[in-house]
């Protein structure tokens, strides 16, 4: 394989378990993930698109096929270099935002500017404006708990791009939130990809999700179906109005 793709996979299979209870989750899958699109991954319950997002995250080494992030191969690379092009390279969102309730939503977006080791007097300040970008700038002080579901799904965004990362990873985004606030949170992943040149996955169940796939990726039994484009995708802006 070559470089010049965000994400590229030949012939990925998973296998979870071992013997007689050993399971074929991903059946050899063949898939590029390009700079400046937002990749629409469906499919039923159980069909392996957590096992994908996470082998294309760098969480899950396949059972077998080939893996390369940016052009670099990951077979042979131990843990700790995999952790390293994780940090450096891709942001994960999920459906239960995963915040600190402990945290402001500032902090909560300071922590992933530590890991990058953005020093101390300056997280503060970075945080805020990821926050602003995301039209949270009146909210940056708040707890999670005093934040609406599209709130914290934003500030977990903001969490996820601390890192600048060329690679955002979100595993259904909007299944827990209602529907406007779904499309707004739709809206933003997909400037992000074609405001800030980001290669967005995202897994979804949503329907509503559709029109802001660049691309339509089907998962069935493990086996990717099909890749269609919908004719006219939105260009919505950044922030919510
Ligand atoms: N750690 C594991 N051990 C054994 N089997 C697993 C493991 N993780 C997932 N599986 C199985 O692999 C298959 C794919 O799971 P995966 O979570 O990727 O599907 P999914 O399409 O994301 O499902 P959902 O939409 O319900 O989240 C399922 O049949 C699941 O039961």
């Amino acid at each position: 394989m070559s470089g010049g793709h965000v994400v590229r996979l030949a012939g990925a299979r998973v296998v979870y378990g071992h013997g007689a209870t050993a399971f074929e989750a991903l059946r050899g899958i063949d898939l590029t993930i390009r700079a400046g699109e937002l990749t629409l991954l469906l499919g039923p319950s159980g069909s392996g698109k957590t096992t994908l997002l996470q082998v294309m995250g760098c969480l899950l080494r396949p059972t077998g096929g080939e893996v390369e992030l940016f052009g670099q191969a990951l077979a042979g690379r131990g843990p700790e270099a995999l952790a390293q092009l994780r940090l450096r390279h891709v942001g994960f969102v999920f459906q239960h935002y995963n915040l600190f309730p402990t945290l402001r939503a500032w902090e909560n977006v300071a922590i992933a500017l530590d890991l990058k080791q953005v020093p101390r007097a300056r997280q503060r300040a970075v945080a805020g404006d990821l926050l602003e970008r995301l039209g949270l700038g009146d909210r940056q002080a708040h707890f999670p708990a005093e934040l609406s579901g599209g709130q914290k799904q934003r500030v977990a965004i903001a969490r996820a791009l601390a890192g600048r990362p060329e690679l955002l990873l979100a595993d259904e985004p909007t299944a827990a939130l209602d529907g406007r606030t779904g499309q707004e949170v739709a809206g933003v992943l997909h400037a992000l990809a074609h405001q800030d040149g980001c290669a967005v996955v995202v897994v979804s169940h949503d329907p509503r999700m559709e029109r802001f796939g660049d691309r339509i990726l089907h998962l069935e039994d493990g086996h990717l179906k099909d890749d269609r484009r919908p004719p006219r995708p939105p260009d919505p802006p950044l922030s919510p109005p």
